[in-house]
């Protein structure tokens, strides 16, 4: 029979943090236990006090391990308040000096992993997921080491958009493979549960799963990982932003102003943890009829390029409205790479390379442009 959460609770009552028990810490999340037995939960650290608590983590995770019934067990450290926020630090507000010098890295690097894109979206269905899949293609035609994280733990789509089936095999006592998919590395929480348990999640145990995701998964040496986001700008994005070392953030919008609107509350969501925007990419631009050629705006066109203006971030490009994409895309063949000689194909190959060169000329490590919403 699987441990229960009791159980699981009273194995962590001997774990010491500072001079108490930690449940008692205020630290812990919520407690997962799955019908097979996995344990995950998080402990909550400010940044600056991963190192130092590492030693609690691996005691937490050992004791769990211990007990009858408890199979493959995860416990991650999150950070939920930002670096110097934590008890008994000083509250002097940093310069902007400070700001720039401490940002990033927030977040402990991957080891191997030399860049880490989120690819982020204001609103769902905007075509988040079909951009870092295509996104993270082009960047491996580029000749570069790429992966791909999909994030999306409330709906993963990088299974089905990859063409991708099965699980990942363990290697060693706790890192996963990431399957192959047209050469990308991938890795989706899809692989690993019935997306009817993931649904289920919620925030600390959905930073806590993306964590591992991220640590636990074999990555190899990257150039890039794309970490395809969960949709919108709550708490648990946020502290997914803040407890993953990402080297900045792309925005996917289309171009209504609805989405536009909460496409800036992205942006503003990123800058206010110091992520650096790489860009903003228009999808579902505009459409041209594959019968007479006539090009639609459905969507209205232009209003991302606008907005990126306005908020003094790179415009990254349009990817237009077309069937192909859908329709590959549902059928797990990449347009990039079934079809790269379509314009659509080409449109996402030219955000592939603007991002790539904002990339090398150091985007990611530029501080944040402060913006003002009116
Ligand atoms: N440029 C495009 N042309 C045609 N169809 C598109 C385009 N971009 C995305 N789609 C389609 O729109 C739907 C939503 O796209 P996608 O799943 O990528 O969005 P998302 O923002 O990741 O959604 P979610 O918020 O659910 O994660 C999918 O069916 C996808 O195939």
């Amino acid at each position: 029979m699987a441990v229960s959460r009791d159980e699981v609770l009273r194995a962590l009552g001997t774990i010491r943090i500072g001079s108490g028990p930690l449940p008692a810490s205020g630290r812990l999340s919520e407690i997962s236990v799955d019908p097979s037995g996995r344990v995950s939960f998080a402990i909550s650290a400010d940044p600056g006090e991963a190192a130092a608590l590492e030693p609690v983590r691996a005691a937490a995770e050992a004791a769990v391990k211990a007990l009858p019934g408890a199979g493959p067990v995860f416990v991650t450290l999150t950070a939920d308040r930002p670096a110097g926020a934590g008890p008994g630090r000083a509250a002097a507000p940093p310069s902007a000096a400070q700001r720039a010098a401490a940002a990033p890295p927030r977040a402990q690097a991957v080891p191997g992993v030399k860049r880490i894109v989120a690819v982020a979206s204001g609103k769902g269905g905007v075509g988040k997921s079909t951009l870092s899949c295509n996104l993270a293609l082009a960047l491996r035609l580029q000749g570069l080491a790429v992966g791909l994280l999909d994030a999306d733990i409330y709906g993963p789509s990088a299974p089905k958009l990859f063409g991708l089936s099965g699980k990942p095999r363990l290697v060693g006592e706790r890192m996963l493979e990431p399957l192959d998919g047209y050469g990308v590395k991938v890795m989706s929480i899809g692989f690993l549960v019935e997306e009817s348990s993931a649904m289920i999640w919620r925030g600390p145990m959905v930073t806590s799963a993306i964590q591992q995701l991220l640590r636990e998964v074999a990555w190899g040496e990257l150039d890039v990982l794309i970490v395809d986001m969960p949709p919108g700008t709550g708490d648990a994005q946020l502290t997914m932003a803040q407890s993953t070392p990402l080297t900045g953030a792309v925005i996917v919008s289309t171009p209504q102003d609805l989405a536009l609107i909460d496409a800036r509350r992205g942006v503003a969501m990123f800058q206010k943890v110091e992520i650096p925007i790489l860009g903003v990419v228009e999808n579902m631009a505009s459409f041209a009829c594959p019968h007479c050629g006539t090009v639609s705006n459905i969507f209205g066109h232009g209003g991302a390029r606008r907005e990126a203006e306005k908020l003094g971030v790179p415009f990254l490009g349009e990817i237009p409205l077309q069937m192909e994409i859908r329709e590959t895309s549902d059928a797990g063949r990449p347009v990039v790479v079934t079809d790269p000689g379509t314009a659509h194909a080409r449109a996402f190959m030219d955000v592939a390379q603007k991002l790539w060169a904002g990339l090398q000329e150091g985007a990611g490590r530029r501080a944040a442009p402060r913006i003002v919403i009116e």
